[in-house]
């Protein structure tokens, strides 16, 4: 991938695509596509054609997918299978037609069986059943790492699959219903903190930037003298591995250079933590002072989720960015507004 290639990169509003793009503009490349998601439905694959044939990209990050936490895939299953597979089969289909020189698609590591032997190798792929919260999106993802084998096979193209860990920075989703933990707890930290302080001004402007404050936190919030409790979910004991979104795109962008093979690629950390661990370390980071408490009529998932990123070292990459720089970086991201 030269500086001057045409590099598409799909989902460039989101998590994972704007640290792409952010990583790419600062490393010089100059002939970056992007198409909003208003502009371009890249469910539809007529619009994608049409597309690739007026853009003609040479390399894609295929970071458009719908996303979200153990709630939202919880209950819209059949909409995360059904976008998921419209979207990345248009786009590898295209890529294909358009002679594209490299993919690199974004699965993710729920693609391993929920019982998994921890850390989880990639030869793990398919050895058992999946987490139910999450298979119809787990399911999705295989089909996708499927696809770009299944062409690299009968067309020689080269489409790299690639299993982040848990992700998490600027442009994250911080809707309480829809969003994975770390954002929701930057969240309800944070404004704990702002209603103890009896800042309710700045929870109304938290509230027309990131989204409706469900009515359960609301009244938490706003009644009484008393320091709020923040309810998290579940029994804090599953463990997960979380990634900073610009350490991600920093591998995404090696990979795309470095990596000369197609099989798969595990992209994490190697380390866990609880989810009561974590909720420590982000409300120390935010400095709330009161309590937390945990709701366990809502969902664990997996029991536990750690990537084995020997594969990856063994290419030359590591993670830079330890869990606590990546959360103040992305508290500090989320507060500035
Ligand atoms: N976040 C995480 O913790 C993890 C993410 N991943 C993977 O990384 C990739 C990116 O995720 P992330 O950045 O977090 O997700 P986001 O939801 O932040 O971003 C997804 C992007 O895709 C766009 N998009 C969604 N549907 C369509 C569509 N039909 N047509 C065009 N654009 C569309 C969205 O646009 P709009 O917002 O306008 O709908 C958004 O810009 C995904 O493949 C995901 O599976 C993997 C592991 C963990
Ligand atoms: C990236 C990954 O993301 C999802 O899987 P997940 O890791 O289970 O997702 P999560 O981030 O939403 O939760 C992690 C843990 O945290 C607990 N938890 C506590 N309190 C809150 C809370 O307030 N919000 C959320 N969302 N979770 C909370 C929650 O109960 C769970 O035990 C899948 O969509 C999957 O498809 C996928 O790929």
């Amino acid at each position: 991938m030269k500086q001057t290639s045409k590099i598409f990169v799909a989902g460039h509003r989101g998590l994972v695509g704007s640290a792409i793009l952010r990583h790419l503009r600062a490393l010089s490349y100059t002939n970056i596509i992007t198409c909003r998601h208003a502009e371009l439905d890249l469910t539809d694959q007529a619009a994608v054609n049409a597309f690739f044939d007026a853009e003609k990209p040479e390399y894609i990050f295929l970071a458009a997918a719908k996303v979200g936490g153990i709630m939202a895939n919880n209950t819209y299953p059949a909409d995360f299978i059904r976008e998921n597979l419209l979207i990345q089969t248009n786009v590898i289909d295209a890529a294909y037609h358009h002679g594209v020189k490299k993919l690199l698609f974004l699965g993710s590591s729920c693609i391993y069986p929920r019982m998994a032997p921890q850390p989880m190798k990639e030869e793990y792929l398919l050895t058992g059943p999946l987490e139910p919260t999450n298979s119809a999106y787990a399911i999705a993802k295989i089909a996708g790492i499927e696809t770009c084998r299944s062409y690299n096979r009968q067309h020689g193209t080269h489409f790299v699959p690639v299993m982040p860990t848990n992700l998490y920075g600027p442009n994250d989703n911080f809707d309480l219903f829809s969003s994975h933990v770390l954002p929701a707890m930057i969240r309800k930290f944070h404004l704990a903190k702002l209603a103890s302080q009896g800042n309710f001004e700045a929870i109304d402007q938290d509230e027309a930037r990131f989204g409706p404050i469900p009515d359960d936190i609301r009244t938490s919030l706003s009644s009484s003298q008393e320091i709020p409790k923040v309810t998290l979910w579940g029994t804090g004991q599953p463990r997960r591995e979380f990634l900073y979104a610009d350490d991600l795109a920093d591998a995404c962008v090696y990979l795309m250079k470095n990596y000369e093979e197609t099989e798969l690629v595990n992209i994490g950390t190697g380390r866990d933590h609880t989810i009561r661990e974590l909720a420590e370390k982000v409300r120390d980071i935010v400095g709330f002072k009161g309590e937390m408490v945990f709701d366990t009529s809502k969902p664990d998932g997996t029991p536990k989720k750690l990537l084995d990123v020997s594969k990856l070292e063994a290419i030359g990459w590591q993670a830079k960015i330890r869990v606590d720089q990546g959360i103040q970086k992305a508290y500090e991201w989320y507060a500035s507004f």
